[in-house]
């Protein structure tokens, strides 16, 4: 992508408003006594500062002309032993600073983790993992460097241009008015410099956050694998060299514009000090002042305008970490678009009976639910649909709309209806995008649906609290993820404090016991990202016991499509039947088994539900359910 878009983008200069500046407060609040600590330890370090140019010109005036050795010993003790004190204080500030800066890093990266834990498949499904990351590293540390960084230095810097430019005017007001003469320059300068210096730090996070997605996304064990077997190394490679290359190309244009505005400064601070010893010089000359005095102005003077250089730098410093800031801020006010009800009914037990009642659903749904970026970017990485490869049957039941019609209309479901009883076991069929996953997902309220309602014992899905909801469903999705981590942990994930007899039961029952405990570490063997050191077979069985131990009254399924060896699909389809027993089931069938013993088969075909009946029922109809058993499931 051409960075010419970028720029544009984020030209707009980003406002540091007061309610923002605020919120950014907020989170140093919890600090304040850090903060207190802090700005009587500014306070007592600038008081030493400002000793020592009196200690010189002290020296220089009198002790030294006047040969008064004793004080000459007490003024070098006291050149000696303040820069001590200073330094001791100044370790003292660190600390409190590492504490204020590490517990904000601390507050936004839990606050920006639970705000993205509330967030729905929806945002996940739109959203780089890599964008995600860069916002809990990057940024995060950014927003903290706003606090413990600029926030303190803007306020030593203030603090100590203040009390050296009263000290300075008490000492020769004349001179100060000719040292300030370039304050006007110093902030005409800034402002350009500030301006320049916040629109190269944002595109800097942008590409950050744009290699961060790109190596996530390779790197990851599904992204690996794809590469391999596409030999996609460099492609890959020069992906990523194009990416670090913006990134480096950023990096180099943001130190070149800083070091740019600190000679500007510099060069400003030189004419000021030119000015002053110049005029100063004269005055020492003419007798009006000692050069004692002109010294120590001199030092003064250098105090001031080092504070004021780092003031005029703030606001650029400052307007950076604002940056990061509304880059976490932009997350944690996403609006939530599975939201929970004001009063939510918490249902523990119930008998399992779902009613669709006319249910539509499409899954674009408004912008403000995906991160600002991910529009950006989504052009180049928009979801490509899968749609059915099965020819269209011709049974007077199917509609004469092709895929891609249905891809222009946009709904994944439309005017579903059906009614499920408790402990019934209900088969989805139909051709590959029919929507049959979307209409699982429905369930658990993974998604809501765009019109229409599904009832759970007569209660709307969007009252019951979601907590509940996903307590009383469980899950089997086609691909099984497994944490990189131990079996059992992997396992006591549905149930936190499941026995080891609870466990064992469960994978008994899921015809995985045996395998795992012919494993090198039985229950405690790690299984790799996502799983990858089990086969299919096993990993479903892992996941059907995974389930077990959740024991939910509703069971949502999707069949493996993948097939096994007759062994390991045998073991499965028992386990499976014993999981579903007492349950209300919905299954997305691919077995025969399966849709032989269902209740109720609901047959989907874009979107809708086309033919519902039993086995028998439906043969008799010699529509599209007739074809995908002629097709599909005679043959398994
Ligand atoms: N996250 C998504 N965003 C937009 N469209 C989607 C998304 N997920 C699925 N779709 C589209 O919705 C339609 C239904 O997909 P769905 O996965 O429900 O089909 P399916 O019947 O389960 O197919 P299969 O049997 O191949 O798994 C398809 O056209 C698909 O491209």
């Amino acid at each position: 992508m051409g960075l010419g878009r970028f720029t544009r983008e984020t030209d707009e200069k980003p406002k540091v408003t007061w309610p923002l500046l605020k919120r950014v407060l907020g989170y140093a609040r919890p600090y304040s006594w850090y903060l207190a600590g802090m700005l009587f330890v500014i306070l007592a370090t600038t008081g030493i500062y400002m000793l020592s140019p009196l200690i010189l010109r002290d020296l220089i005036d009198r002790t030294i002309p006047n040969r008064d050795i004793q004080r000459l010993i007490w003024l070098s003790l006291a050149l000696l032993f303040l820069p001590a004190l200073q330094s001791g204080l100044s370790v003292f500030q660190r600390r409190l600073n590492a504490r204020v800066g590490e517990g904000v890093i601390y507050d936004l990266r839990v606050a920006l983790f639970s705000g993205l834990q509330r967030m729905s498949l929806r945002f996940f499904t739109n959203t780089k993992v890599g964008e995600l990351m860069s916002r809990l590293n990057n940024d995060v540390v950014g927003a903290q460097n706003a606090i413990s960084n600029t926030f303190v230095g803007i306020i030593t810097n203030l603090i100590q241009a203040v009390v050296v430019f009263i000290i300075m005017l008490t000492f020769e007001w004349r001179l100060t008015l000719i040292s300030i003469i370039i304050m006007p320059l110093f902030i005409v300068a800034s402002n350009k410099m500030a301006d320049r210096l916040r629109n190269i730090a944002h595109q800097q996070m942008e590409a950050n956050a744009q290699m961060n997605a790109m190596m996530n996304e390779t790197l990851n064990i599904g992204g690996a694998l794809l590469v391999k077997l596409f030999g996609r190394r460099q492609t890959e490679i020069d992906r990523l060299s194009r990416k670090a290359k913006n990134v480096a190309d950023l990096g180099v244009k943001r130190s070149y514009t800083g070091s740019m505005f600190i000679s500007i400064i510099g060069l400003l601070s030189a004419v000021g000090t030119a000015l002053v010893y110049g005029l100063g010089g004269y005055f020492v000359i003419q007798g009006t002042f000692t050069v004692g005095t002109i010294v120590a102005f001199g030092s003064y003077m250098g105090i001031l305008y080092s504070a004021l250089q780092n003031l005029s730098n703030a606001p650029v410093e400052f307007a950076t970490s604002i940056v990061s800031f509304e880059r976490v801020f932009e997350i944690i006010d996403l609006p939530v678009d599975i939201p929970e009800a004001k009063n939510p009914v918490v249902l523990s037990r119930i008998d399992g009976e779902i009613i669709f009642d006319d249910v539509t659903f499409k899954y674009e749904a408004g912008d403000e639910y995906v991160l600002s970026d991910v529009r950006r970017y989504g052009s180049m990485d928009a979801v490509t649909a899968v749609f059915s490869e099965t020819p269209p049957p011709t049974g007077e039941s199917v509609s004469e709309e092709t895929p891609a019609h249905h891809q222009a209309r946009g709904n994944a479901l439309e005017h579903v209806s059906f009614h499920v009883k408790p402990g019934q076991l209900v088969a989805l069929v139909g051709p590959s995008g029919a929507g049959k996953t979307t209409l699982t997902y429905l369930i658990p309220r993974l998604y809501d649906p765009t019109e229409g309602r599904i009832f759970l014992d007569g209660y709307n899905l969007r009252d019951i609290s979601l907590d509940s909801l996903s307590n009383l469903i469980g899950m089997v999705t086609q691909e099984t993820y497994l944490f990189h981590d131990s079996i059992r942990t992997n396992l006591e994930y549905a149930r936190m404090n499941a026995s080891q007899a609870e466990l064992e039961a469960a994978c008994r029952t899921a015809n995985i016991h045996d395998f795992i405990t012919n494993l090198p570490d039985g229950y405690n063997t790690i299984v790799g990202e996502r799983g990858y050191r089990l086969s299919g077979g096993e990993k479903q069985r892992i996941a059907l016991a995974r389930v077990l131990l959740k024991d939910p009254r509703i069971l949502v399924l999707d069949e493996a499509t993948s097939s096994l060896d007759s062994e390991s699909e045998a073991l499965i389809q028992e386990a499976m039947k014993t999981v579903m027993a007492r349950r209300t089931s919905i299954v997305i069938a691919h077995r025969l088994s399966t849709i032989l013993a269902a209740d109720q088969i609901l047959v989907i075909d874009r979107g809708q539900v086309v033919e519902k009946g039993t086995h028998e029922e439906l043969l008799t109809l010699n529509g599209l359910y007739t074809h995908l058993y002629n097709t599909q499931f005679k043959k398994v």
